[in-house]
């Protein structure tokens, strides 16, 4: 792999002149993405392999291994430009910036092909399926700055949960580029990461959301949007806590019909707990999120704009293991029982490395 880069960044200087814009190029396929690659015809192996042959365009195959084979090999990466094809969801793609050394610079150079259960980052670009990734890989060169979004931890440790069990301790910082969200949302997205309910798709989600609704969803804290001119407080206990850039989580969940993640700014979308009627109270929320973002207009839910001139604190207290399970983009934190967490845009950067998708 090093030596297949090698010779491409000596070509590159020897042939300033000469672009080529699949140059320095790796393809990583993330096998347990949405429904995993089990037994299926591999989008590499029939349609991207031999496109790149064709086009006689070198290029580097990293298949995973494990949950730490996108953060290895974004570890090992140094100074340069990286042209980087994930074949993935966006929990993947959060994996490989969050791993960027801090000690290397240059830019990243991100093409998504949506193999994965949301894929929000793709749904947000216009594609709406693979083939039109791999149309978009081969003919346009047309990368915009990915913006981002730090998250500052609270101070007692955190720690990424896989399977419901604890994997490693969370970083004090950490970027997200699609959703950070807590309650409801981040309690399915947390059942529904088993191996087990992967395989049924974007059904593990609705699967998740019945048996959370049969629990009381009530999570104690409050948020405070603020800058330097003005101070929003956004009351809780919560039901349902959401902040994204995002327009939409699958294809027909409009969670935010302003989101465009080309303008740097987020959107919280929450709503309180309800003690009796739980189940139609959030399941016409729910289904008004797929009914073209209704829910935005519901008395009952809040919609708020945080442009890249405020921040967002959320500060909560919550003795229950599983009301203080956090998801930031698809992957799934576990705080301590109380603390605060800081969000704040933060442009198209991590680190020293610049980000750009191929829009
Ligand atoms: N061989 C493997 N063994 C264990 N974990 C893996 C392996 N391959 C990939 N993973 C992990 O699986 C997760 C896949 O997440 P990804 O977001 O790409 O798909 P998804 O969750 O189906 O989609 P989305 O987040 O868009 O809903 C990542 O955390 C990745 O590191």
């Amino acid at each position: 792999m090093g030596g297949c880069q090698g010779r491409q960044r000596l070509q590159h200087q020897e042939n300033q002149d000469i672009y080529t814009p699949l140059e320095n190029l790796t393809i990583i396929d993330s096998v347990k993405s949405g429904t995993g690659r089990d037994g299926k015809a591999s989008i590499y192996h029939h349609i991207i392999k031999p496109t790149l042959d064709h086009l006689k365009v070198p290029h580097n195959y990293v298949v995973t291994t494990s949950g730490d084979t996108i953060g290895a090999f974004s570890r090992q990466l140094t100074q340069g430009t990286h042209k980087i094809v994930l074949i993935s969801g966006d929990t993947s793609v959060n994996e490989l910036i969050n791993s960027l050394s801090s000690d290397q610079h240059g830019q990243i150079r991100l093409v998504v092909i949506p193999l994965g259960t949301g894929n929000s980052l793709s749904l947000a670009l216009g594609i709406s399926n693979e083939l039109e990734a791999v149309k978009r890989l081969v003919t346009s060169n047309e990368f915009k700055p990915l913006n981002l979004y730090t998250i500052k931890f609270p101070e007692d440790p955190s720690y990424v949960l896989h399977e419901g069990t604890q994997v490693r301790p969370a970083p004090s910082e950490m970027k997200f580029l699609v959703v950070f969200s807590w309650g409801f949302h981040a309690s399915l997205v947390a059942d529904s990461d088993t191996a087990e309910m992967r395989k049924f798709g974007l059904e593990r989600f609705k699967m998740a959301a019945m048996s959370n609704l049969e629990a009381p969803q009530h999570y104690e804290g409050t948020t405070k949007i603020s800058s330097d001119k003005d101070t929003r407080e956004v009351a809780g206990p919560y039901a349902y806590w959401v902040l994204t850039p995002s327009r939409r989580f699958e294809p027909t969940f409009e969670i935010s019909p302003s989101g465009n993640i080309f303008n740097d700014e987020m959107y919280l979308v929450s709503f309180g707990p309800r003690d009796t009627d739980q189940t139609p109270y959030i399941m016409e929320i729910m289904t008004q999120a797929y009914n073209g973002g209704a829910h935005i207009h519901n008395g009952s839910v809040s919609y708020e704009q945080v442009d890249s001139t405020h921040q967002v604190r959320l500060k909560y207290h919550q003795d229950q293991e599983n009301r203080r399970r956090f998801c930031v983009d698809g992957a799934v934190i576990l705080a301590p029982p109380s603390g605060e967490f800081r969000v704040r845009a933060c442009g198209h950067k991590q680190q020293k490395w610049e980000i750009f998708v191929l829009g």
